[in-house]
């Protein structure tokens, strides 16, 4: 693979694992789920990542995860992958992407552990030294918070391409984009990145991942060109009837950065039911009668374009 030229920009899909009721991976759904996501716009596919419940995964269940988004993408985006947790299952699962071909990994938190920065660089780095040809976007989260000083080291790895916030830290993404900027690509990937992109845009940062587009890429596609139009009326409009009625919900109860996008899913009516698998908890009976509510005015106030023929 030759060196690319940066991470994939825009709207980035990242696919929940859909499980049947007795909790085995549906690739069937899967495939179908990602094939809706490709045909909704999305530029890039994150497979296996947090929405993909990564945590719950075997070994088996990664590799049929890549392989049936590799056939549902059919070349159309570029595919990256969740790669962390424990060091040496993490150098494998980056030789496993390489293999089938992925542009890339998001480099997700190690295990448990909290490391010193010298501990974060080394984790990092043996995982780079591993996977030379795909690039690395480190993701900013939990136990993995890199420091200026500990990306200035990783900035010698070429692999090095991206950084994901998932913290929220606006003095750290100053202060990175300021000396980083032109040397690695930028997204946010806070757990609903439409509620706080306003803030990301004026340091560049225009690509973000979006969980609602698993269920309704379209109003995420309308919400991302009002957001680059600077249309605020239309913007104002999609935080009032979408994203801060979704958001609230969310933050009510861990682990619906997951459970509520299965939610969504079902209730558009896309092959995902809302299993997921412990320690993440699904959607409350309540929770999810306000997402119908919430979708269901949405849907008819922001409607599919139909194709043209
Ligand atoms: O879905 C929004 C955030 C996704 C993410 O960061 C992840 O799945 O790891």
């Amino acid at each position: 693979m030759g060196q690319s030229t940066g991470i994939a920009k825009g709207i980035l899909g990242f696919p929940v694992a859909p499980f049947t009721e007795t909790g085995r991976l549906d690739e069937q759904a899967l495939f179908e789920n990602i094939r809706f996501l490709v045909e909704g716009g999305l530029d890039a596919i994150y497979i296996a990542c947090g929405s993909g419940e990564f945590q719950s995964l075997d070994r088996a269940e990664y590799e049929v995860m890549l392989d049936t988004a590799f056939e549902a993408v059919a070349g159309k985006v570029p595919i990256y992958t969740g790669v962390g947790g424990n060091l040496r299952t993490a150098v494998e699962l980056a030789a496993v992407s390489a293999e089938k071909g992925a542009a890339g990994y998001l480099l997700l938190p190690p295990y448990l552990i909290h490391g010193e920065q010298e501990g974060l660089y080394q984790y990092a780095k043996e995982i780079f030294d591993n996977a030379p040809t795909l690039d690395a976007i480190l993701y900013q989260r939990d136990n993995a918070v890199y420091s200026i000083d500990t990306v200035r080291r990783l900035t010698a790895y070429p692999q090095l391409k991206g950084i994901k916030d998932g913290i929220g830290n606006m003095e750290l993404n100053i202060c990175l984009t300021q000396e980083f900027k032109g040397r690695v690509d930028f997204l946010n990937g806070m757990p609903m990145a439409e509620v706080t992109m306003p803030a990301y845009l004026p340091l560049g940062i225009t690509t973000y991942s979006s969980a609602i587009s698993n269920y309704i890429p379209h109003i995420s596609r309308l919400y991302y060109e009002s957001l680059l139009a600077g249309d605020q009326s239309t913007l104002d409009d999609l935080y009032a009837d979408v994203i801060l009625p979704i958001n609230r919900i969310r933050k009510q109860r861990k682990g619906y950065a997951v459970a509520l996008i299965k939610a969504g899913m079902e209730i558009i009516g896309l092959s995902t039911r809302g299993y997921v698998r412990p320690p993440v908890v699904p959607v409350t009976k309540e929770h999810y009668k306000e997402m119908e509510q919430i979708l269901a005015k949405a849907l008819e106030k922001y409607p599919q374009k139909q194709k043209t023929p």
